[in-house]
């Protein structure tokens, strides 16, 4: 573990990206690249991959949280080199100019290094025409050769052209490879062919509307899915069976609802208490609050997404992490709070907010994690043991089934009261 640790390039904590129209692009992100890795983005249009690679790339600020480099140099500028997917040079410029800037600017002198990457990008076909000139396949075997020029320690190649030949692919990725074995190097690449995530990639990392979903070596990929394109078909599916299948499960549907009336209670609280003491506004306190709610969200948004899949032992046991983790992560926070408390008097108007923090983790640890405790479910006072996948689930259909019953009788009632309620305005 420890030599893992040491082994940290770029760490990012809760790191996200909103845009000026409100796009969310990155939830929060938390994520430790190791040197000597290659890691792929995968993951939908739209998904975050860029947005995520360039953050880490140092070519676009994230709107919050932190990222923490461990270069062996300080200058984050010259260790880092990034091939850009738009690529446009003003007109005027030929190739090899270009090269010879780069070699001023990066004080490059070795000539051996230059001349690999013009033979692996071949650089030499295009050397004295003008950039604006150049097809989108060169520029892109342009921009890779500026990526890799200064030797940087991390390079993040956003995309490769499904269109240049066989071997000039091969020869590019012997060379990504080498680059990593041989120069120490570290790389991102955004969602490349399955051949190349197959042959060379060390990690996976997918990637849903803004969050990581899944995150594995390409070892655990081999023995799960045997490839990357049955890995990426699998993944893929799950997000749009979850899509097309948004009605919550009966079983948790109870669950679901006590956790959102909880959550919603302590909310409500909270914003009145902030409308109330308009200081908080902006504060640290403000921050450390939202942070927790988004935990606690999050574990909310997790009891869903389990509502929609099947009663499975591996998805139980996600959520049952996401459940430590977050309420570790709000103990986290809790505590700082109340730091900020003590060294800051007006706050103290607050302490409320700090004692009912504290007590929805208490009933995150009291109730919500027994239910989901080890390989049993604990629900109704009722023990049942979860079943792995694809073993026989009759005996936890029925389960449902009396829950389906049961919640039934509560819409029914639901509705009954209502109707005497409109009756009653009459
Ligand atoms: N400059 C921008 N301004 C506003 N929204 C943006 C900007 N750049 C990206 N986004 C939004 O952020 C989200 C993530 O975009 P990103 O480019 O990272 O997706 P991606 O996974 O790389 O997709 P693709 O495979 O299509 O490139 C998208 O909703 C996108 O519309």
């Amino acid at each position: 573990m420890k030599e893992k640790e040491s082994n940290v390039l770029v760490e990012l904590n809760n790191v996200s990206k909103i845009f000026k129209k409100g796009a969310w692009a990155l939830k929060k992100v938390n994520l430790k690249i190791h040197r000597n890795e290659i890691v792929t983005f995968l993951g939908a249009n739209g998904s975050g991959k860029s947005v995520l690679a360039s953050i880490i790339a140092n070519n676009l600020a994230q709107t919050a949280g932190f990222i923490d480099y461990y270069f062996t140099q300080d200058s984050v500028f010259n260790s880092v080199g990034i091939q850009f997917r738009d690529q446009s040079w003003p007109s005027g410029f030929i190739t090899k100019d270009i090269i010879e800037l780069y070699k001023n600017i990066f004080l490059m002198e070795d000539e051996v290094w230059i001349q690999t990457l013009i033979e692996v990008f071949e650089i030499n076909a295009f050397i004295n025409k003008p950039l604006s000139k150049l097809s989108v396949v060169n520029l892109q075997m342009f921009s890779l050769f500026l990526a890799f020029f200064h030797k940087p320690e991390l390079v993040v190649v956003d995309e490769i052209s499904s269109s240049i030949g066989y071997n000039f692919r091969t020869r590019i990725f012997e060379f990504f490879e080498s680059f990593v074995k041989n120069y120490n190097g570290t790389l991102i690449i955004v969602s490349p062919d399955h051949d190349f995530i197959d042959q060379y990639a060390s990690r996976v990392i997918f990637l849903n509307d803004g969050h990581i979903i899944d995150d594995r070596s390409i070892f655990e990929l081999e023995q799960k899915y045997l490839s990357a394109a049955n890995y990426i078909k699998k993944i893929s599916n799950e997000i749009t069976s979850k899509i097309i299948k948004p009605k919550p499960d009966p079983f948790f549907k109870p669950i679901l609802r006590d956790y959102n009336l909880q959550l919603t209670g302590l909310k409500k609280q909270i914003e009145k208490a902030f409308e109330k003491y308009t200081f908080v506004k902006e504060s640290s306190f403000e921050i450390f609050v939202e942070n927790i709610l988004f935990y606690f969200d999050e574990i909310a948004n997790e009891i869903t997404e389990l509502s929609n899949q099947s009663l499975e032992k591996e998805n139980v046991i996600n959520l049952r992490r996401l459940i430590k983790s977050n309420t570790k992560r709000s103990k986290v926070e809790l505590q700082k709070i109340k730091r900020f408390i003590k060294q800051n008097s007006n706050f103290l108007k607050l302490k409320k907010i700090e004692k009912l923090i504290k007590d929805f983790i208490d009933y995150l640890n009291i109730k919500v994690k027994p239910i989901f405790r080890s390989n049993e479910i604990i629900f109704g006072g009722k023990k049942k043991k979860l079943l792995n996948i694809n073993s026989d689930q009759t005996e936890l259909e029925k389960m449902k089934q009396k829950y389906i019953r049961k919640e039934l009788k509560i819409i029914k009632m639901e509705r009954k009261n209502y109707k005497k309620f409109k009756r009653s305005l009459k």
